[in-house]
């Protein structure tokens, strides 16, 4: 199927079962679990747990970015919600990566400005902006092939460990002592992190040696380990086959259910955006030609043409 018709059908190639619940294009909600009914747009949603469309929390105004003569990014601006499930699309070469780099402080736009929960980034080192709440996975894996699942998503749990690292060397023995405390919290975290994600069977093996679905649900894990408010998710369907997208699709939806994690994703089947993302942001040549919900952007003559190759 061709990315045009693949936008028009809502459907990407191949088609992706739609997660347990999640809104239909009219904003309402719809919760495909047993004996659940569709709600008013705007109504509660139809049980605890369940999350909540909140206030903006990520303000993205006027960003522009250039390396040397070639603009990646001209003028973007759009917001992410609280709790919401925000997808940014387009064709090769949009600007997506640019954009989330800029988002988590990697790339430092020339222009315009990018706000989490009011607060500027101006400036902030990824580092900074990963204290701040924004944990990110990758397009091409940043794991540690040769240590096992556990360690990896420990790894990712760094930020969060206060003891310093002169109290973790020279640790007391028998269990004492602020640095042994405070392992064995993160461990429990962490451990709880590899239930949900159900890699138990994996704990122990060398991330290298698994298939590359299960690698990109422990890079999930790896992000999770921050307990992050804002998660960034570049390509998390890529290169999966049918059920690893599966997987994967309700991994994410689960993860801001139960834990409440807005989250923004770059992705290129048509089909996930469509079912698991709440509005779209569509870019072509480093500008926003689209923002809506998933109806929305389907039926904008922009986009269309776009994915048509047509509107250069
Ligand atoms: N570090 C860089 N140095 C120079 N040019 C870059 C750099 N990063 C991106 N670009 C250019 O900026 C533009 C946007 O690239 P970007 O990778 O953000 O697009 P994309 O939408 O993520 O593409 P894809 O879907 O292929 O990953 C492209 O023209 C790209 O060549």
């Amino acid at each position: 199927m061709s990315a045009s018709a693949a936008l028009r059908d809502g459907a990407g190639a191949p088609q992706v079962d739609a997660p347990t619940r999640a809104r239909d294009d009219a904003g309402a909600w719809t919760d495909h679990s047993a004996g659940a009914a569709t709600l008013p747009p705007g109504a509660a949603p139809p049980a605890p747990g369940v999350r909540r469309i909140g206030d903006v929390i990520l303000d993205v105004r006027d960003v522009s970015l250039a390396f040397g003569g070639v603009k990646a990014l001209t003028g973007i601006g759009f917001d992410v919600r609280e709790h919401e499930i925000r997808a940014i699309i387009g064709p090769n070469g949009a600007g997506k990566s640019s954009l989330l780099n800029c988002i988590n402080g990697v790339y430092q736009p020339q222009s315009g400005s990018i706000s989490l929960r009011g607060r500027a980034f101006h400036r902030l080192d990824p580092r900074s902006v990963a204290q701040m709440g924004v944990a990110r996975t990758f397009q091409n894996l940043a794991l540690f092939k040769g240590m096992s699942v556990l360690d990896n998503i420990m790894a990712g749990r760094n930020l969060k460990m206060r003891s310093s690292l002169f109290a973790q060397a020279f640790r007391l023995p028998f269990g004492w002592g602020p640095a042994n405390r405070e392992e064995i919290a993160h461990r429990r975290a962490v451990e709880e992190i590899i239930d949900f994600l159900e890699i138990q069977p994996y704990r122990k093996t060398p991330v290298g040696r698994l298939p590359y679905g299960l690698q990109k649900r422990v890079d999930l894990g790896r992000a999770l380990a921050m307990e992050p408010s804002l998660l960034l998710l570049d390509e998390p369907m890529a290169g999966m086959n049918v059920e690893e997208k599966q997987d994967m699709s309700r991994f994410i939806v689960d993860v801001n259910d139960e834990f409440g994690t807005t989250m923004v994703l770059i992705e290129h089947d048509m089909g996930v955006v469509m079912d698991l993302c709440d509005r779209v942001v569509v870019l072509d040549y480093g500008r926003k030609i689209g923002d809506g919900t998933p109806a929305e952007v389907r039926g904008n003559p922009d986009v269309i043409r776009a994915y048509l190759g047509t509107a250069h």
